[in-house]
């Protein structure tokens, strides 16, 4: 049903399959370029900050690659009304919508039943012409909730529920931190819309390249930062002015990507005073926030607090060692009591991880690799089977993992416990890696390889912190190891 006009002249799968190598190449570069600090690690691993920044897309992009369920939280949504004398709408339906019968049969073959706890309370400001409000507009929103709580879903049915296919140009633009992601949303909107045959959705991703002086007729544009400006300015592709419904998803990536918000900012001066502007994102640190306010005028607010993580329900364990083939030893000694469940373990860098799968499968175990030079494609891949079940024990770095959500996990090695790049104890990475939310509250069990007084100091500051004691464990009493495993 969707299709790019015939003068577009990249083939989108492919496209998104090339790109996928890119981001492996680029983060394979160890260099620092002109303007990124270096992030120096151990091992002579050496990162930029814009490679960081790169990792943020690339962990989105994995965790709605390997996502199949919706997010679901206990946690109430805060609403923060434009009007806060007007009733607060919450829809527990799609129906209550009025959605055109089109979109709401592509809303249930879909699979979705009702709305998430995040569209309960976005979707009603989104559609306030179809609920019969006063105002004669539908209002502008800034929502943030962690992924996978169905963020995505509900600015497409905004976008949708509003384009008029018979009007052939733009009328929705969306705007996504990276190409692959603008793909993944592109997905969805043509998902959801297929049962608009006449719908079509343009891609404003570099590489795409137009014949000057063209007009696109798609009603619907996703696309990057930079090339949504060259395509409503210089190029003059798109017609700004007729645009009624504008998205910036993914804030806190995009943000964090130079130049984007700039890019952002002059995109949204260009379209018109009544147009709807809608800001998703997964966190909302002052950066985000600053942003958002600059871009959507009179908003209303939306945020769903992310279910706290706690250690109240591990067991946390350090075993004291010289040196990294010490660390080894212990670790082999314990491999036994660890697999009984899935385990995870955590080094610092990607060449500690790599040498640790090498000696452990050297050793006769089956563990997994999940290391930042592999292809994104191969990261899905490797979690999935995790996920499954086909691998008990996932040896990674940090960065790799995190923000992935693996709920069966019970059982965390630090094999380098976690430190921040000035070498202090980071403690939030601690805890979102062993920590549980109430949901998943079963019981874990934490063990910290301990190399030396410097790494035994932050050991002692992480108790500290947390105000939870961390017991010593012998790994060369069988008993002991026993006892930890049950
Ligand atoms: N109302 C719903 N009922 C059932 N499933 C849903 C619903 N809304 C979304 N989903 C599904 O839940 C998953 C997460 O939704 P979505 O991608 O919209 O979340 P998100 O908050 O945008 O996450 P991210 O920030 O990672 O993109 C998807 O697989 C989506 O198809």
């Amino acid at each position: 049903v969707f299709s790019n006009s015939e003068s577009e002249i990249i083939n989108l799968e492919e496209g998104f399959s090339l790109q996928l190598s890119n981001l492996h190449l680029k983060e394979e570069k160890t260099k620092p370029n002109t303007n990124g600090a270096i992030v120096k690690t151990d091992d002579n691993a050496e990162k930029t900050e814009d490679e960081e920044k790169e990792d943020r897309a690339a962990q989105s992009l994995l965790n709605k690659l390997i996502r199949s369920n919706l997010v679901d939280t206990t946690n109430q949504v805060e609403v923060l009304q434009r009007d806060p004398t007007s009733p607060l709408y919450s829809v527990k339906s799609f129906e209550e919508l009025r959605l055109k019968p089109q979109l709401l049969q592509g809303v249930y073959a879909m699979g979705f039943n009702r709305p998430s706890k995040i569209q309960e309370n976005a979707l009603p400001p989104c559609f306030l012409l179809l609920l019969g409000s006063a105002e004669d507009s539908p209002q502008n929103l800034i929502a943030q909730s962690q992924s996978g709580t169905g963020k995505t879903a509900a600015f497409v049915l905004a976008m949708l529920s509003r384009v008029e296919p018979g009007n052939k140009y733009p009328q929705c633009l969306c705007l996504s931190p990276t190409y692959e992601l603008a793909l993944q949303t592109g997905k969805v909107i043509e998902q959801m819309g297929k049962f608009h045959p006449e719908l079509r959705l343009a891609y404003a991703v570099r590489g795409n390249k137009l014949e000057r002086g063209q007009k696109i007729s798609e009603q619907i544009v996703i696309g990057t930062p930079g090339t949504v400006l060259d395509w409503c300015s210089k190029l003059k592709f798109i017609d700004p002015k007729k645009i009624k419904v504008f998205v910036l998803d993914e804030a806190d990536v995009m943000i964090a990507t130079q130049g984007h918000q700039d890019q952002s900012i002059r995109i949204q001066r260009m379209l018109p005073r009544d147009c709807q502007m809608l800001l998703f994102s997964a966190t909302f640190e002052d950066s985000v926030w600053k942003f958002a306010q600059k871009v959507v005028p009179d908003p209303n607010i939306i945020k769903l607090k992310r279910e706290e993580e706690t250690l109240d329900t591990i067991k946390q364990y350090y075993v004291l060692c010289n040196n990294r083939d010490e660390k080894f030893h212990a670790l082999c000694n314990i491999y036994g009591a660890i697999t009984i469940a899935q385990a995870m373990i955590f080094c610092h860098t990607r060449k500690t991880a790599g040498w640790l799968a090498g000696e452990l499968s050297k050793e006769g175990h089956q563990v997994a690799l999940l290391s930042g030079e592999m292809m994104v494609e191969q990261r899905a891949a490797v979690i999935e089977r995790f996920r499954e079940g086909k691998e008990k024990v996932l040896v990674t770095t940090n960065v790799c993992a995190r923000g992935i959500d693996v709920e069966q996990v019970s059982v965390v090695i630090n094999f380098d416990l976690p430190v921040d790049k000035d070498g202090n104890p980071d403690n939030e990475t601690y805890l979102h890696r062993i920590g549980r939310t109430g949901r998943f509250g079963k019981r874990g069990l934490a063990v910290n390889m301990v190399d030396s007084k410097h790494s035994m100091n932050i050991l002692n500051r992480i108790q500290e912190h947390f105000n939870k004691k961390i017991e010593k464990l012998d790994t060369d009493d069988l008993d002991e190891i026993e006892k930890i495993a049950n």
